[in-house]
């Protein structure tokens, strides 16, 4: 395990998304045979692999980690753990945790890499967003290597909308307005209310089928409260370069009535939701009568400045009308046209081989 090309990977979180993604590693180390799994940490415990020994089994990990006593390490001891190995460190965190995210810069300055869902490392304080991002920027050192970010999956999931956004801005073009679905309970719940063939069910029943099929988060408020996907908003919005303070410095309509926000916990809300389903019948009933569908949109709007995420009324016709189960779906409004587009391709692509080989 102590070869030069090995590349050492710590994984924090095994929870859905974690899961999920140990599974798919083990497909990957059957053809990428130099990667070694060094760690693994939950909330309660974690597993790690003896320095420059075996790395841990990608087949029982999961068996392993239930019979480990090992508590779960600190930010501060999965640093200095991935310190005291060689070059070519990536730290995979597969958490919601603000307190991972804060770390990120510390683990960058020291030469490891990172890659994560966790939106709170880049939606946060503008501070944090600047510090990670100046640490991602840092020239190789022949001692420490080079962190490497990426954080393609904090919006939209799998769907390449980060990529594509930093490859537009990285080849010079403008991008003037950013919309778009951005949350895949938003989407599931909003297809099925509303369908652009004007059936559909109770909102409440939405909202409870869309938590047993695992579409939501636990509670299903911290979707419906629209926070989720104004923290993506945000990340998209400071690649372009807006200086978005938070997640609070814009409209965000919350989808929770007012009389249940302070249910006390996500059961009771799920309970008494029924309540308020005829609210919800007026909203989409207003869209109908204008002969239009009612979904809930993101949207940046760069000369302005201004971003927003809200209910919308959107014509039959128009894309975000038409997804279907969770779907997202992003549209960038730019300004480069004909050769220069495909230019940016090249460019692009020369910007990525630059990268892998300096
Ligand atoms: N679910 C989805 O479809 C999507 C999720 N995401 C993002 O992916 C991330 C993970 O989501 P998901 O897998 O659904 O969340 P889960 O709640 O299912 O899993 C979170 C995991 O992180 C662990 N964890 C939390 N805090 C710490 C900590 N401080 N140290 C060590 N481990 C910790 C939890 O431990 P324990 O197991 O002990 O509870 C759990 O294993 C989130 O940031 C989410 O916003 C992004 C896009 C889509
Ligand atoms: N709850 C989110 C999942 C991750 O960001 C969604 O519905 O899209
Ligand atoms: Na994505």
């Amino acid at each position: 395990m102590s070869s030069v090309n090995q590349v050492y990977i710590a994984v924090i979180g095994a929870g859905g998304v974690g899961r999920h993604f140990l599974s798919q590693l083990s497909v990957l180390s059957h053809k990428v045979p130099n990667i070694s799994l060094v760690l693994i940490s939950r909330s309660t415990k974690s597993l790690r692999a003896s320095h420059r020994t075996t790395p841990l089994s990608l087949e029982t990990w999961e068996k392993d980690l239930e019979a480990s006593t090992s508590p779960a390490l600190t930010v501060d001891q999965t640093l200095k753990f991935l310190q005291e190995l060689p070059d070519k460190r990536v730290l995979i965190d597969n958490t919601s945790s603000q307190d991972v995210a804060d770390a990120y810069p510390a683990f960058l300055n020291h030469g490891i890499s990172i890659v994560t869902p966790n939106k709170k490392a880049f939606s946060s304080t503008l501070d944090l967003w600047h510090s990670i991002h100046e640490s991602s920027y840092r020239p190789y050192d022949p001692y420490l290597g080079r962190g490497l970010l990426y954080h393609e999956s904090s919006v939209g999931a799998g769907l390449p909308i980060i990529s594509t956004l930093k490859d537009l801005i990285d080849t010079g073009d403008t991008v003037r307005r950013i919309e778009g679905v951005f949350s895949g309970t938003m989407s599931f719940l909003f297809n099925n209310f509303a369908p652009v063939d004007g059936k559909g069910g109770k909102w409440s029943a939405e909202v409870r089928k869309a938590k047993e099929a695992g579409f939501t988060e636990p509670d299903p408020r911290d979707d419906l409260n629209g926070v989720d996907v104004a923290r993506k908003l945000v990340i998209l919005a400071r690649l372009v370069g807006l200086q978005v303070q938070s997640t609070e410095s814009f409209p965000v309509q919350s989808l929770i009535p007012v009389e249940l926000e302070g249910a006390e916990s996500g059961e009771v809300f799920m309970e008494r939701l029924g309540e308020f389903d005829k609210q919800m019948d007026e909203v989409k009933n207003e869209a109908v009568l204008e002969g239009k569908v009612v979904r809930f949109v993101g949207s940046v709007d760069v000369g302005r400045r201004a971003l927003k995420v809200g209910l919308e009324k959107l014509d039959k016709a128009h894309p975000i009308a038409g997804l279907e189960g969770s779907d997202n779906i992003v549209s960038f409004y730019t300004e480069s046209a004909g050769g220069a587009v495909t230019a940016m391709g090249v460019t692009a692509d020369l910007i990525k081989v630059i990268q892998r080989v300096s």
